[in-house]
């Protein structure tokens, strides 16, 4: 189905590609690029990843031309007989949509680190290659959660919206005292390239010990930050700031639920940047509503958008964002061209930039 080098070359010049006398493309390259991949884009993306793709004359590409995600009857309809497919993380990619798809989908490319809306063993199962976006966004993730972190712990949202409707008095020695980051302990659940930036942009608030747990040990990464390795139980006691950083699996579903809440200390607080589903939100807002914890910085809910009317949205000491820690237009482009970059290998038959293992 590839074409060769020399196609290839003709093919990147379709941009100037000479055009009959209605103005339009001759038969012959009209020939050739329905000889080229399909490919299905379920989102606009960010202009970097789209100029790769318009640009490589090795697709033949449509693209859901919209912010908003694409209706899944459709999406259903678009992916017959693609080639390859690059989506986001709001697109269910389970047995239904594979199946809608066919067998030429050969190549699944996501625009993003998680990869929990990707139904592995279904992908696996066909021979599907799958590329995603891990590194190009550890510093805005990582960036975005100290925000996240400073703005819980020392309850910034209260207070801008106090100054604004007028309860801001005389100074006053208690009113909206927080906790601070020096001398204390923060604990990273789930210890990967997020989880060691978060500690190096924390480190010099003099952070005074880091901890963290994962499903083993890892001792490289730690060592980086000078992490001590401790038991989920531990983590849930000693850390006075606990930040959420792993993956959403069967194993960590709902993992953060009255059982860690209640062995929390009740100044501490909770941070998650990873995935809403890691949280059973019911325990949270009873540990947020009772005092069981201080405070908890979400960025991340289950569902999403958060319905307004959730309770999580009653409370002064929650904060929640709309999942924004990518969200910064250099990561967002990166994200798009690594998406699209891995796309066009897998769909040449090379090694991905970066391609899960299945
Ligand atoms: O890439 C991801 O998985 C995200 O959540 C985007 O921030």
């Amino acid at each position: 189905m590839w074409c060769s080098h020399m196609a290839l070359r003709r093919l990147q010049r379709i941009a100037v590609a000479p055009l009959n006398a209605a103005g339009g493309l001759t038969s012959k390259v009209q020939r050739e690029m329905s000889t080229l991949p399909r490919v299905y884009v379920t989102r606009q993306i960010p202009p970097e990843g789209l100029k790769i793709l318009k640009e490589s004359g090795q697709v033949q590409f449509e693209l859901w031309d919209s912010d908003d995600p694409v209706p899944r009857k459709e999406l259903l309809q678009k992916v017959k007989g693609v080639d390859g497919l690059l989506c986001v993380l709001t697109e269910k990619i389970d047995a239904e949509l594979l199946d809608a798809a066919g067998p030429n989908l050969k190549v699944l490319s996501t625009m993003s680190v998680g990869f929990d809306h990707l139904s592995l063993e279904e992908l696996k199962k066909r021979g599907i290659r799958v590329g995603y976006t891990p590194d190009v966004l550890t510093d805005a993730v990582a960036e975005l959660t100290v925000a996240l972190l400073l703005t819980t712990s020392r309850r910034l949202i209260e207070a801008t919206h106090e100054a604004k409707i007028g309860g801001w008095g005389t100074w006053r020695t208690l009113w909206l005292c927080g906790h601070e980051l020096a001398n204390s302990t923060v604990g990273i659940f789930g210890l990967g390239r997020i989880g060691v930036a978060i500690a190096e942009r924390l480190a010099p608030f003099k952070v005074k010990k880091f901890i963290y747990t994962d499903m083993a040990p890892r001792p490289e990464l730690a060592s980086a930050i000078n992490a001590e390795f401790v038991s989920f139980d531990e983590l849930a006691k000693q850390s006075d700031f606990l930040a959420v950083c792993c993956a959403l699996t069967p194993e960590t579903k709902e993992i953060c639920n009255k059982n860690l809440f209640s062995k929390m200390k009740n100044t501490s607080i909770f941070i998650n940047t990873s995935r809403g589903g890691v949280v059973n939100q019911e325990d949270l807002y009873e540990a947020l509503s009772t005092g069981q914890i201080a405070g908890a910085g979400l960025d991340v809910t289950v569902p999403e958008p958060l319905p307004t009317s959730h309770p999580l949205f009653t409370l002064k000491n929650c904060v929640i964002l709309p999942h924004i820690a990518s969200a910064s237009y250099t990561t967002r482009n990166a994200m798009s061209s690594l998406a699209a970059n891995n796309l066009l290998l897998g769909l040449r038959g090379q090694p991905m930039i970066k391609e899960l293992k299945l």
